[in-house]
């Protein structure tokens, strides 16, 4: 994730003291005074680099499209620059949205290039679970999740959640909304599917988000509250929301109470799952699992003592942290835009009438189905469509869930670029710069084009994935990734299949500047139901 402010990010091993603090309030005032005034002279702010301030001015003045912002801004340094200026100090900033780059620091020098300590700082809501720690303690927690995630009881347990909350629930739902002629927010419903379908990996239950009450979760609630004070904690300076914190103001006092929340349900659910399994029931998902192995062998290794409640908690957190913003944004570009492109959209459905077809044919349509006439999809039958899959990479290419990473340097180094890198710099990467390159991508980078996933045998080509990271990439890629194309592929399918998704006329869909890539004002759709493919 990405602080966008990173001129802003002091040491971190300077004390919270009142003087700083004072300082840095009356520095970072006059700043932005200054920015303002410079943006009032000049109306339009074309100019990004300035003497002294550097890129500041310009990223202030468009932080509300700051996504947009870093496009502009590696098409003027050729994709890579170390930011200087005198107001950058000793810290050094290197942005870059160079594909070479990028694969040199996940891949090649992995090992040098690390979270940090700040990262640490800044995502403490989630603790200690394994987005948050590095080096051995990392190693034995990926080793953990990893024999999980690979099992063929998990990937089964997927599917079938997957394939139940959209029979269940999504369908419904959507079919309810096109009854009444609803406008419905669709980011808002795919949130609820991706919310649901992970809260059931992990603690086995049903959160009930997707249904036509659209009821608020407390727990779902409160982790988008926490969520929005670690974006503003990306965007100040370290001692801002630090004292911001002390004080209990704003965004920090609303991120407390949001953990009081989380630990509340959390532990609650660990207690209750502890219970259950000792009373011999059975249950298969990642919590119980993780319960299981702690039972079987309570020193896992001397980077993980202990799976104690609060190793549980940061665990559970982290993987409903990372499951569900995620995919449920991804599906929201992804409708967006096949509902912006019939020719696109008639060539899924093409791929999807074969699967149809096979499903009559070989008459193994369950009988709930074709009673309630909405189909359903199962990822067997979705998982080796090459049209839909090079479209759901195509839409992760352009609208990457997590648009800015970052990273610090361990030691010196010299980029693929030839850019020299000195130790402790600290390293932006831009996703969403990268796919909007010509240089990277083609004349045609801005296109929603799926054929470019495509080679000539009709074949999904692997050309494309040497310059792809919306799931990261080396040792550190993103774990849930085949988790998150059985989810994707079976509600894009699913839903497609049963409805017509009509954007609302004069609804702007914009990137929004937060953590995870939403929109800025939702997704207005309309849905009828579609006279069948058959
Ligand atoms: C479209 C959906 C998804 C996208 C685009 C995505 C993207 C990413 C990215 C970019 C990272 C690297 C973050 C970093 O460098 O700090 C990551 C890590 C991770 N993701 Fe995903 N993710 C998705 C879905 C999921 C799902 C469904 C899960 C399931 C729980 C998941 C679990 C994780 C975990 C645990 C990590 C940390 C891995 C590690 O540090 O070793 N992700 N993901």
């Amino acid at each position: 994730m990405g602080y966008f402010f990173p001129v802003f990010v002091f040491d971190q091993s300077i004390d919270l003291r009142w003087t700083q603090l004072c300082f840095a309030l009356l520095f970072l005032s006059f700043l932005y005074l200054g920015c303002q005034f410079i943006i009032k002279k000049q109306k339009k702010l074309i100019r990004i680099r300035w003497p002294l301030l550097d890129i500041l001015p310009s990223l202030l003045y468009n932080i509300h499209e700051v996504h947009e912002w870093t496009v502009k801004f590696s098409n003027l340094v050729n994709g890579t620059v170390v930011v200087r200026g005198a107001i950058f100090g000793s810290s050094k900033l290197l942005y870059t949205c160079d594909p070479r780059n990028i694969e040199h620091m996940a891949k090649t020098k992995f090992y040098n290039y690390q979270k940090g300590s700040d990262f640490f700082d800044t995502f403490d809501l989630i603790g200690n679970g394994i987005f948050n720690v590095e080096c051995d303690q990392w190693r034995a927690q990926r080793k953990l999740a990893h024999t999980r995630f690979t099992s063929r009881t998990f990937r089964s347990t997927v599917a079938s959640v997957t394939h139940a909350i959209v029979q269940d629930a999504l369908l419904p739902l959507l079919s309810h909304v096109a009854k009444h002629e609803q406008v419905v927010d669709l980011e808002d419903v795919m949130l609820r599917f991706s919310y649901d379908s992970i809260f059931r990996l992990v603690f086995g239950g049903k959160s009930n988000t997707p249904s036509i009450e659209f009821p608020e979760n407390e727990l779902a609630k409160a982790i988008d509250d926490g969520t929005e004070a670690i974006f503003f904690r990306n965007i100040m300076p370290s001692q801002w929301w630090k004292l911001l914190r002390w004080l209990k103001l704003g965004k920090e006092k609303k991120s407390i109470e949001a953990g009081k929340t989380i630990d509340k349900y959390l532990y609650q659910y660990i207690s209750s799952k502890r219970d259950e399994m000792n009373q011999g029931v059975e249950a298969n998902d990642l919590l119980a699992s993780y319960i299981m192995t702690s039972n079987k062998n309570p020193s896992i290794s001397k980077f993980l003592p202990s799976l104690d409640d609060k190793f549980l908690r940061d665990t559970a957190l982290t993987f409903l942290f990372a499951g569900r913003d995620t995919t449920g944004t991804s599906l929201t570009w992804f409708f967006w835009l096949v509902s912006k492109s019939p020719r696109l959209e008639q060539k899924i459905l093409e791929e999807l009438k074969e699967v149809l077809a096979l499903k009559y044919t070989h008459g193994d349509m369950g009988i709930d189905e074709e009673k309630s006439s909405l189909k359903v999809f199962n990822s067997e039958e979705l998982k080796d469509l090459v049209y839909l899959h090079a479209a759901l990479c195509e839409s992760m290419r352009l609208y990457p869930p997590l648009p800015i990473n970052r990273r610090i340097a361990v030691n010196d180094d010299v980029l693929p670029n030839g850019t020299f890198v000195k130790q402790g710099t600290r390293i932006l990467m831009s996703y969403y710069a990268m796919a909007r390159m010509k240089w990277v991508w083609g004349e045609d980078c801005h296109e929603f084009k799926p054929e470019r996933w495509i080679d000539e045998n009709g074949k999904l080509s692997s050309e494309p994935l040497t310059k792809f990271f919306s799931f990261n990439g080396g040792p550190r890629n993103c774990i849930g990734q085949e988790m998150a194309f059985t989810q994707m592929k079976s509600v894009v399918a699913s839903v497609l299949c049963n409805f017509e998704i009509k954007l609302l006329e004069g609804h702007v869909v914009q990137p929004k500047p937060s953590l995870i890539l939403h929109t800025k004002y939702g997704l207005k759709v309309r849905v009828k139901e579609r006279v069948s493919l058959l």
